[in-house]
């Protein structure tokens, strides 16, 4: 299936919207030009339209990018969860687009999909792990995920309809470590009129089109069902909020770390925060320095619920016990919040 595409309005916005991505990949590349690598980025491709299109948009300007002296290395990986019938030939009919499109290396990786977060966490876990291991294998710095606008449009709804805070408002961010998200910004149906139009058969996921789950609802009915109440747009609306909220989330991140430095002492047993430095600072910094100590130290991501629960140690103290935290707890003593190993304070 060799591409002749027809530069169409939607090929020109998909090739344009990964050259960034391209470009900067291509730079860290250029600064460490022999270290052993057999792809600089690799396209996670499901075979969906949308990763389909950004394979394609990537074979096409990934040569065209230069990494000093050599354009860069495009590549693909196709995880296949052997969760549906036929998941092994989907998987290899993807891999096979891939190739055609000339991306080399293309790696089909099976992966087990266990229990622990529901099927569908579960199965993102083990995709996202399959994908880091490929780019281990190759030496590849990036992997491109097909997220598009509309994604992050139904990701934001989807939290607010939850009640979600800010860290989850904010969406998918556009690169988080290896992962990179090109086509945030393009909406879907470019995707799917870049295959069209350059004559790429995409695979249509089943469980994409299921009203039994929550996002193909917001995707199929809501959203639309928004535009046609409030007027076109509203993906792009909410995203803009997104944008907003990632922003002053940013912010209040850097100024928690800032201030985790003056207040955390660390301890063999753990680490500690001064109650009169939490007391003075307002909410949302006294949460996000609950939550770095307790991140930083153990490795545990806290809920808001338990969050609170910390935090009532500084702002409804009426001398009560400690929180209990999974393998961690937190007492206050003298004017001091210690978060201990639960273990530790166990043997005391
Ligand atoms: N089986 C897979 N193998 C490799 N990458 C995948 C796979 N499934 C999803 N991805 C990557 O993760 C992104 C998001 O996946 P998600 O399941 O949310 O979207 P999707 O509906 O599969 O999108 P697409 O239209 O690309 O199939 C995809 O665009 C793709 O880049």
């Amino acid at each position: 299936m060799p591409l002749r595409p027809r530069l169409t309005p939607a090929v020109a916005d998909v090739r344009r919207a990964v050259r960034d991505t391209l470009a900067a990949t291509a730079a860290e590349r250029a600064q460490d030009p022999v270290a052993p690598s057999t792809a600089d980025v690799l396209v996670a491709l499901s075979g969906g339209p949308d990763s389909l299109a950004l394979a394609a948009a990537v074979a096409f300007e990934a040569p065209r990018t230069a990494a000093g002296s050599t354009p860069l290395r495009a590549g693909a990986v196709v995880v296949d969860h052997g969760l549906q019938e036929g998941s092994a030939e989907v998987a290899e009919r993807a891999a096979e687009q891939a190739r055609a499109l000339g991306l080399e290396p293309v790696l089909v990786r099976r992966v087990v999909v266990g229990s622990e977060g529901g099927p569908e966490g579960a199965a993102r876990a083990a995709r996202y792990a399959a994908l880091e291991a490929a780019a281990l294998e190759t030496g590849a710095l990036a992997i491109l995920l097909a997220h598009t606008l509309d994604d992050q449009a139904e990701t934001v709804l989807l939290g607010l309809a939850r009640g979600s805070g800010p860290t989850s408002l904010q969406g998918m961010e556009p690169r988080a470590g290896l992962f990179a998200r090109p086509l945030l910004g393009v909406r879907r149906e470019t995707t799917h009129a870049f295959c069209a139009d350059s004559g790429l058969d995409a695979w249509h996921d089943p469980q994409n089109r299921d009203p039994a789950f929550r996002r193909v609802r917001v995707r199929e009915t809501v959203l639309p069902l928004l535009e046609r109440e409030l007027g076109p747009g509203i993906a792009e609306a909410l995203v803009r909020t997104a944008d907003q909220l990632r922003e002053d989330s940013e912010a209040l991140d850097h100024f928690a770390e800032e201030q985790a430095e003056e207040l955390a002492d660390h301890a063999e047993a753990g680490i500690s925060l001064s109650v009169r430095g939490l007391e003075a600072n307002p909410a949302a910094l006294r949460q996000r320095l609950i939550r770095l100590a307790v991140e930083g130290e153990f490795g545990l991501t806290l809920s808001r619920r338990q969050t609170l629960d910390v935090a009532r140690l500084v702002t409804d103290w009426h001398g009560q016990g400690p929180v209990s935290l999974p393998g961690v707890t937190v007492v206050r003593r003298g004017g001091v919040l210690h978060f201990e190993a639960a273990a530790t304070l166990a043997t005391d």
